[in-house]
């Protein structure tokens, strides 16, 4: 049955780096192996996919008027990773991406919070409903794989699996027990440059911390509640702070207003962990009167 005219509407979820551990590359110059607890959150872009036969594929994107921390949306449709998903969607199912895709974004960019990821995954699974058996599960999943390490726990998000712990090169994605008691909440603060993700792992090879990775170690932190995940840590977070020092002077100025800021990904983004939404909206509003720096407060997505 043609789909032609239809459209999905859904939601990209940004994911936290609960903790991050980072393994040597496997040759000088190669990506890293990683593990990491990624949870989705209730910050999401909105993607509407219309499929339109022999109509090509376009691109719009604007920033919702909610968004924290806009900035301008510059590079070529071209090389955004929706784009780029659209196309490699239809090159698998051997048709052209005659898609219209509008973006209305809220994750801010370059933050480490998997936005360009969240989108591709976007696509990719609103692909696979308006061309429904075109492309087999597994070739869905190495299409994420080969867009980024965060685009296969997006889609496994959107899902429907919103925390799990990641693997590999991003491409291992197993489920993780949920924590007991309440949900996730955290605030959430927004410095006003971006991480490039390239020079935070060369940072980490240039003093790479010792250490390994254990998942029995993450399962069991997961067993005892979300403060035991982000415990684990971060390795990417002293690299951040090295390739851009003023991440630093943030992370002091919030454990001097008694805050315990973590990074999430290769940075900017900081989080805290809070006990309940009316906690996380009171370390936003701590957060944002110590910094200066737009503050909010999330929650574990979907709601
Ligand atoms: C930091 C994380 O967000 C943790 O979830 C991800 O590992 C980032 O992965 P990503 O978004 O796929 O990163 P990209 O923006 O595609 O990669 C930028 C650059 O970071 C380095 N990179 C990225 C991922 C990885 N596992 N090892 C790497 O060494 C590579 O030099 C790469 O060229
Ligand atoms: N749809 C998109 N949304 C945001 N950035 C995109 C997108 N497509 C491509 N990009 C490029 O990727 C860069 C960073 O993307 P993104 O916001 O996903 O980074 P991030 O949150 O730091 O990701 P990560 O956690 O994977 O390091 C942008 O500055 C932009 O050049």
């Amino acid at each position: 049955m043609s789909k032609a005219g239809e459209a999905v509407v859904l939601r990209c979820p940004a994911k936290l780096n609960l903790f991050l551990h980072v393994g040597p590359p496997a040759e000088a110059g190669g990506r890293h192996p990683v593990l990491s607890a990624m949870a989705a959150i209730d910050l999401v872009d909105d993607l509407e996919a219309e499929r339109r036969d022999g109509a090509g594929l376009s691109l719009a994107r604007t920033w919702a008027a909610s968004a924290a921390a806009p900035t301008p949306l510059d590079w070529p449709a071209e090389r955004d990773l929706a784009w780029r998903a659209a196309e490699a969607f239809a090159a698998e199912a051997g048709t052209r991406p005659d898609v219209r895709l509008t973006l209305s974004k809220r994750i801010p960019c370059g933050g480490g919070l998997g936005g360009g990821s969240a989108d591709a995954a976007g696509v990719l699974a609103a692909m696979d409903r308006l061309w429904p058996g075109a492309v087999e599960e597994a070739a869905l999943t190495g299409l994420a794989a080969g867009l980024g390490s965060d685009v296969p726990f997006a889609l496994a998000a959107i899902r429907g699996r919103p925390l799990a712990l990641v693997g590999g090169f991003g491409e291992a994605v197993q489920p993780l027990p949920r924590p007991p008691g309440a949900g996730l909440h955290a605030a959430l603060v927004f410095p006003a440059f971006g991480c490039p993700t390239g020079s935070v792992f060369a940072a980490f090879d240039a003093a790479p911390p010792a250490g390994r990775s254990d998942p029995g170690k993450a399962r069991a932190a997961a067993e005892a509640g979300w403060r035991a995940l982000a415990a684990l840590g971060n390795a990417l977070a002293e690299p951040a702070c090295a390739v851009r020092p003023a991440l630093r002077r943030v992370l002091e100025a919030l454990a001097g207003a008694g805050l315990d800021a973590r990074i999430t990904g290769s940075g900017s983004t900081v989080f805290v962990l809070a006990e309940d939404a009316a906690q996380a909206a009171d370390a936003a509003r701590r957060a944002g009167a110590a910094t200066g720096l737009p503050a909010v407060a999330v929650s574990g997505w979907p709601r």
